[in-house]
Order: C-alpha cells, then sequence, then structure tokens
C-alpha cells in the first residue's frame, strides 16, 4: 500500500543538530533568565512555571529557582514539555528580531516542496514545541516554509520513543498507520513508530546506518512511492 502522508522529526533530520545545539540552546540559555522574571505572572509562562514545578517534585519554587531548574534541563537536553514550551517563547524573541534564522537543509527544503507538489500531506513531528517548529520553517534562512506542512505535532501528543505517540498522531491525521512515512534520525523514535505500524526511513546525515531501518544521508534519496 503506497504511503499517503510523510511525518518528519527536526533535529539531525530537517535541519542540523549542530543549529539546534551551538544556536537555540545557547540563545534560551542566555535569555531564558530574564524572560522569565519579566514574564512569570503572564497566565501562558505562569502555566508552563507550575508544570515545571510539577515535573520537579519542587511545588513551592521560588521563580529563580524554577530558573536554575530550567537551564539544567537545556543542558541536559531533557526533553520535557514546559521547558520546550519556553524555549519556543523566547526563540520567537530571536526569530522575530532577526537574530536567529532556521537552518533546514538544501536537499530537505527540495525534497519536501516537490512531494508536497505531487501529493503527499507533510507533517512535522519534533520535541520542540509547536511554536518552536512553525518558527524554525517560518523564519527560515530560506523564507517561510510552513505552507509545506499540514499539521505539526509536540510532545502534547506523547513522548517520541513511544508506540502511542504515533498512533495518536496517525489518528489525527486521519489515516491509517501504514500510510504514513516517518523520517528521524533517531533509531528508538523508527522502533516506536514501526511498532505502531508506520513506515519509517532514517536519516544518517554523517553517514552510517540506523539499525533495522532504510538509511539514508539525505532527503535527496528517498523515494517515497517505495515505501
Ligand atoms: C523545533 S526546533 C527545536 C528543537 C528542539 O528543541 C528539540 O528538542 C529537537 O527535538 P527533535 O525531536 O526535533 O529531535
Ligand atoms: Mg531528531
Amino acid at each position: 500500500m503506497p504511503i499517503k502522508a510523510i511525518l518528519t522529526d527536526i533535529e539531525g533530520t530537517t535541519s542540523s543538530v549542530r543549529f539546534v545545539f551551538d544556536v537555540l540552546f545557547p540563545y534560551a540559555k542566555a535569555h531564558l533568565p530574564q524572560f522569565v522574571r519579566e514574564r512569570a505572572a503572564e497566565p501562558e509562562v505562569a502555566a508552563q512555571l507550575n508544570a515545571v514545578r510539577a515535573e520537579s517534585g519542587e511545588t513551592g519554587a521560588e521563580p529563580e529557582r524554577v530558573i536554575e531548574i530550567l537551564l539544567g534541563w537545556i543542558a541536559e537536553d531533557r526533553k520535557a514539555t514546559p521547558l520546550k514550551a519556553l524555549q519556543g517563547m523566547v526563540w520567537e524573541q530571536g526569530y522575530r528580531s532577526g537574530e536567529i534564522q532556521g537552518h533546514v537543509y538544501a536537499d530537505a527544503v527540495q525534497a519536501m516542496r516537490y512531494w508536497q507538489a505531487v501529493g503527499y500531506a507533510l507533517y512535522v513531528y519534533s520535541s520542540g514545541s509547536i511554536q518552536a517548529q512553525k518558527l524554525i520553517f517560518g523564519y527560515s534562512e530560506v523564507g517561510d516554509l510552513t505552507s509545506l506542512f499540514s499539521g505539526y505535532f509536540d510532545t502534547t501528543s506523547g513522548g517520541k520513543r513511544e508506540a502511542a505517540s504515533y498512533a495518536r498522531i496517525a489518528d489525527a491525521i486521519g489515516l491509517p498507520a501504514g500510510d504514513i512515512l516517518f523520517l528521524s534520525d533517531v533509531v528508538q523514535e523508527l522502533d516506536a513508530a514501526r511498532e505502531a505500524g508506520l513506515k519509517t526511513c532514517g536519516l544518517a546525515r554523517e553517514g552510517g546506518s540506523l539499525a533495522g531501518h532504510p538509511t539514508v544521508a539525505s532527503f535527496t534519496e528517498i523515494l517515497p512511492e517505495n515505501f
């Protein structure tokens, strides 16, 4: 059965790991403390700070302690939903001011434009918040790419290494899992997607292979009609 939709990861797949670690995370580390101090009372920020308190088990933590917890989570690359939501809010300032432009590999842009033109529906699933996903593609080095995508999914759909998340996403897309091809650079994510019935293709941008999954180094090697 040929696939009808393509669901893609971001970091290490459409976009370089270096961009995330050398640009996005340092920007969040530098600007998050002031952001929290200035905006802690705003309802959408306050809700995420409370979620950090709940997830860390420090329900009475003062804002300065919450900042410490968040900086620790950035350092360990923790995929915590409230951290990801706050990072998205902080990055928005950087993208809007022109300080940051999203990195997307040229091969990914070219292939995704072609796939959309020939009728595949494209979706994103990243640990980065939906806001952060729209920003990296909306303020990319080659302009606004958001029109490529029919929808976005983040960890509010569940963790990327859990099969149930992919089943939920297939339901939300409205297609049988087997009609969706998932692209990622992380074998545990590919394993979880396959367990839920999705087709999988690994991206190994530095070469090598992702055990048990068809693997390519570039989007131009992916032929969706062959899955
Ligand atoms: C949406 S760009 C920010 C990337 C990010 O914060 C992250 O944790 C990357 O996770 P991914 O699931 O895309 O590997
Ligand atoms: Mg990735």
